[in-house]
């Protein structure tokens, strides 16, 4: 297995406080990797620095082994990210908010083009598919649309970018548990879609332990050290009670 993502002694800290502390963390292609924890422990954070928008105050972030800093803006996109405030632009509809996605793909005639129409409506179709939405809101302004379309929108434009490694923070709070379970199952490859590449190696923050199964391997934090590590089926309940006590 290639090593995609390299977490080398992180240290992220506020004034006296540490949000992420002695953090080591590799990240193999092929792994399905569910970081557990309580609410404040550190996931988001830990999302964050290994996706570059976070800088640690010590240590070094490596994609394929380079320095995830001095990445170009054209490799950057090979890492794709679902951010918990899914960060849509409200006032575009739901096609121009996901081929935003594949915006590092293209040139500015094309960001233009996008801004103004409708453009590549083949890929957002099938992206709309892929992320469970609904075909006749593709035209609709994201604003009018409700939590859980938002999410799934903000997902299809995660499956637009077609990154190598996707990272996610807490993709399910707005959703039903039958629609989480299949939004999981996109994002974790169980489930085929017409020409899409989707990623096969993701880092997924989850509130939910119960919705594990699918995944390789569970991490979990407590107060921003990463204090369990183990592969998916070594791990028991007296693990999960241990961690959220
Ligand atoms: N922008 C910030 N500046 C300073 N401290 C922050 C900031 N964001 C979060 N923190 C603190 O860092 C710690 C980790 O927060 P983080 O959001 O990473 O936790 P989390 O596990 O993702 O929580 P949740 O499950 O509630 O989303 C918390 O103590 C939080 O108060």
């Amino acid at each position: 297995m290639r090593k995609l993502l390299e977490l080398i002694n992180i240290n992220v800290k506020d004034q006296n406080k540490y949000r992420l502390k002695h953090i080591k963390l590799e990240l193999f292609s092929g792994e399905k990797v569910a970081v557990l924890g309580k609410s404040g422990s550190g996931k988001s954070t830990l999302i964050a620095v290994a996706n570059g928008s976070i800088d640690p105050t010590n240590g070094v972030v490596k994609f394929k082994g380079e320095d995830l800093k001095l990445l170009p803006r054209e490799r950057k996109i090979e890492i794709g990210t679902l951010w918990q405030d899914l960060r849509l632009i409200e006032e575009l509809s739901v096609a121009q908010n996901i081929n935003s996605g594949a915006l590092g793909r293209h040139n500015l005639l094309w960001a233009l083009r996008n801004l103004i129409g409708s453009i590549d409506m083949k890929a957002c179709h099938t992206c709309i598919e892929a992320a469970n939405l609904e075909q006749n809101l593709i035209h609709s302004q994201v604003m009018r649309l409700s939590g859980g379309q938002r999410q799934r929108v903000a997902i299809a434009r995660l499956l637009r970018q077609q990154a190598e490694i996707i990272l996610v923070d807490e993709p399910l709070s707005n959703l039903d548990p039958n629609m989480s379970r299949k939004i999981l199952n996109i994002l974790l490859k169980q489930t085929t879609v017409d020409c899409l590449h989707i990623a096969d190696t993701c880092l997924v923050s989850l509130h939910r332990p119960e919705l594990i199964d699918n995944f390789t391997r569970v991490i979990g934090i407590k107060k921003g050290q990463i204090v369990l590590d183990s592969p998916r089926e070594s791990l028991e309940a007296k693990d999960l009670n241990w961690l959220y006590n």
